[in-house]
């Protein structure tokens, strides 16, 4: 197996979890035996703008580390003009995963997941971020809780080729707000944290009726219409959660100004533990 080292740590690879264009995450062990994640970024072929995007991201990570125990620890990182290594936190599972294997979820760990994610995204909120791309990919399970492994700000990481992944979810639009597609603007910037929002409430759909609310539509312009047309009403089936109905039906309201926020979201009675 290959080695890697990173500031004068040496560690040994096991194995590759994901890859993107110019960047691949390895499950590795250091010399205690101890596990952990090691994104590797080359920057060989990387334009100016993916080398900022990626120092950017870099940043923010290591900026938010104290604030929430929902964001993926990074310990160490290295950057030279070539490549990029981030020594990181090593989850379980990515929560894509582990929603395609299990149809059915349990409720109360559905509701804690749903703490966990709505902590980590009030976080980067709070400090200036939109992630604007959310979805299931970008959460991973360490041990009992969930946590955000990347703010939106650098290019993607999709799952190893290897991996029989179908969806790699890079670059779906089950989870696009409403206002991303129809914002005129067509700048990225202009997505508030309510976009955010609504991408949280398809994942927690997902959790609730094992698919996205419009993961039925196939054709991906016929998708983008449906999402933006107010005539186009979601299917919320009845469920004895009536609390989780209730998010969910104020996590899918198009009109971001309507719909809920995060604060008024970690309020929700849903979120208050029944005696
Ligand atoms: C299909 N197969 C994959 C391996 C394994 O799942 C993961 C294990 C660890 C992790 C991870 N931990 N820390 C991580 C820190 C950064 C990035 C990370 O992933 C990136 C990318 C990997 C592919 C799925 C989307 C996230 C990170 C993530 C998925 C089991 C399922």
């Amino acid at each position: 197996n290959e080695s890697i080292v990173i500031k004068g740590k040496q560690f040994l690879v096991l194995k590759m979890i994901g890859r993107g264009g110019s960047s691949k995450v390895y499950q590795v062990l250091d010399q205690r035996n101890q596990l952990f994640a090691v994104k590797y970024v080359n920057l060989e072929e990387a334009d100016p703008q993916t080398v900022e995007s990626y120092k950017n991201e870099i940043e923010h990570l290591n900026h938010l580390q104290q604030y929430s125990d929902q964001i993926i620890k990074l310990y160490d990182y290295e950057i030279t003009n070539s490549y990029i290594y981030m020594l990181m936190e090593c989850g379980n599972l990515d929560l894509n995963t582990w929603l395609r294997n299990r149809k059915t979820v349990n409720p109360l760990e559905r509701k804690f997941y749903w703490k966990n994610m709505l902590e980590a995204v009030q976080t980067i909120h709070k400090h200036g971020i939109v992630h604007s791309d959310l979805k299931p990919a970008n959460f991973v399970i360490v041990n009992a809780s969930l946590k955000l492994i990347d703010f939106g700000i650098a290019n993607r990481i999709q799952p190893d080729v290897t991996s029989i992944m179908k969806d790699s979810q890079v670059g779906t639009l089950n989870y696009m707000p409403p206002e991303a597609i129809k914002d005129t603007s067509s700048q990225p910037g202009k997505i508030s944290t309510k976009g955010d929002v609504w991408s949280l409430g398809c994942i927690m759909y997902c959790m609730t009726y094992g698919k996205t609310p419009f993961q039925t539509i196939t054709n991906q312009i016929t998708k983008l219409h449906a999402i933006i047309d107010p005539t186009h009403e979601i299917e919320f089936p009845d469920i004895a959660e009536k609390d989780l109905l209730d998010v969910l039906k104020r996590c899918l309201v198009r009109n971001p100004r309507e719909r809920i926020s995060i604060a008024e979201l970690l309020e929700h009675s849903y979120l208050k533990l029944q005696s």
